[in-house]
């Protein structure tokens, strides 16, 4: 199984990326979407949440208010370390059942969208290849705003609390630049898809290579010991 983990800074184009991968063939398993799971009422983090933060951070419904629990993590170093404690081993965890049922299901490529996978580290053991999504500085600011309703200064908070996003391009053994119209973006993702693909067929051509000469070596074996 190919594991690839793709990242970039908060609102480059993440997500649209890997729903290009998915849609050529691709297993997605969404960072983002996991740190949701992992904090559903009941979960063990959701409990840490609820005990370490305080009863003001869970809604009426029973689940965790996203948006308060954002306005102090996002401002607060402390806070955020804390959140990341709670959540993260939790994350790391139902990610790698999710890699290990896809393995089990025969999937070939997995896209990881894991938005700290430079910051943790934690799961760069396990991948075949990393993929940074990039854009500008002011794109992000931009999309930022206008996807989460923040102000300026909010969405700058929120860019700087992570890993320069160069910083993670140098990282990264591939760049995705997303600074451009979609379509632009979309070819360089089928191109990166089509080496995946390349490379995957040479390691099937080297598996094939050693166990022929396994049994060229077995057959070489039986001869000589038959004339023994
Ligand atoms: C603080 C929370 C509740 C805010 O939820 P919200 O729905 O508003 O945002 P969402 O989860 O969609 O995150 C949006 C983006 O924010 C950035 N981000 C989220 N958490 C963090 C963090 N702890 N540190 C740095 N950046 C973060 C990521 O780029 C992410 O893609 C949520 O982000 C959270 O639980 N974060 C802790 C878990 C985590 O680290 N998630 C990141 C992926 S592993
Ligand atoms: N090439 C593009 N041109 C214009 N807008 C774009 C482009 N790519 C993404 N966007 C928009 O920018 C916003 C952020 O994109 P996206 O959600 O894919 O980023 P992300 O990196 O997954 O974000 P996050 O870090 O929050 O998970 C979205 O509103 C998306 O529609």
């Amino acid at each position: 199984m190919f594991l690839i983990g793709l990242t970039g800074g908060i609102a480059s184009g993440k997500s649209t990326v890997s729903e290009m991968f998915r849609r050529l063939g691709s297993a997605v398993i969404d960072a983002d979407k996991v740190a949701r799971e992992v904090v559903l009422p009941g979960k063990p983090a959701w409990k840490k949440i609820k005990q370490i933060f305080g009863e003001e951070f869970i809604l009426d419904n029973g689940s965790v208010d996203r948006d308060k629990l954002g306005q102090v993590i996002f401002n607060d170093d402390k806070k955020r370390k804390l959140l990341n404690s709670i959540t993260h081993p939790e994350i790391q965890k139902n990610i790698i059942w999710k890699c290990v049922w896809l393995l089990i299901t025969g999937h070939q490529f997995v896209i990881l969208d894991l938005p700290l996978l430079f910051e943790t580290g934690n799961m760069l053991p396990y991948l075949t290849f990393t993929v940074v999504v990039s854009c500008s500085t002011d794109q992000q600011i931009k999309r930022l705003m206008s996807r989460n309703n923040l102000t300026r200064e909010e969405a700058i908070n929120r860019i700087d609390i992570q890993m320069p996003l160069t910083q993670k391009c140098h990282l990264a053994a591939a760049v995705i630049d997303n600074s451009g119209e979609r379509d632009l973006t979309e070819k360089q993702v089928v191109d990166w898809f089509k080496r995946f693909c390349a490379s995957r067929a040479h390691w099937k051509v080297r598996i094939l290579i050693f166990l022929a000469f396994v049994v060229l070596w077995g057959f070489y074996k039986f001869i000589l010991g038959f004339f023994r």
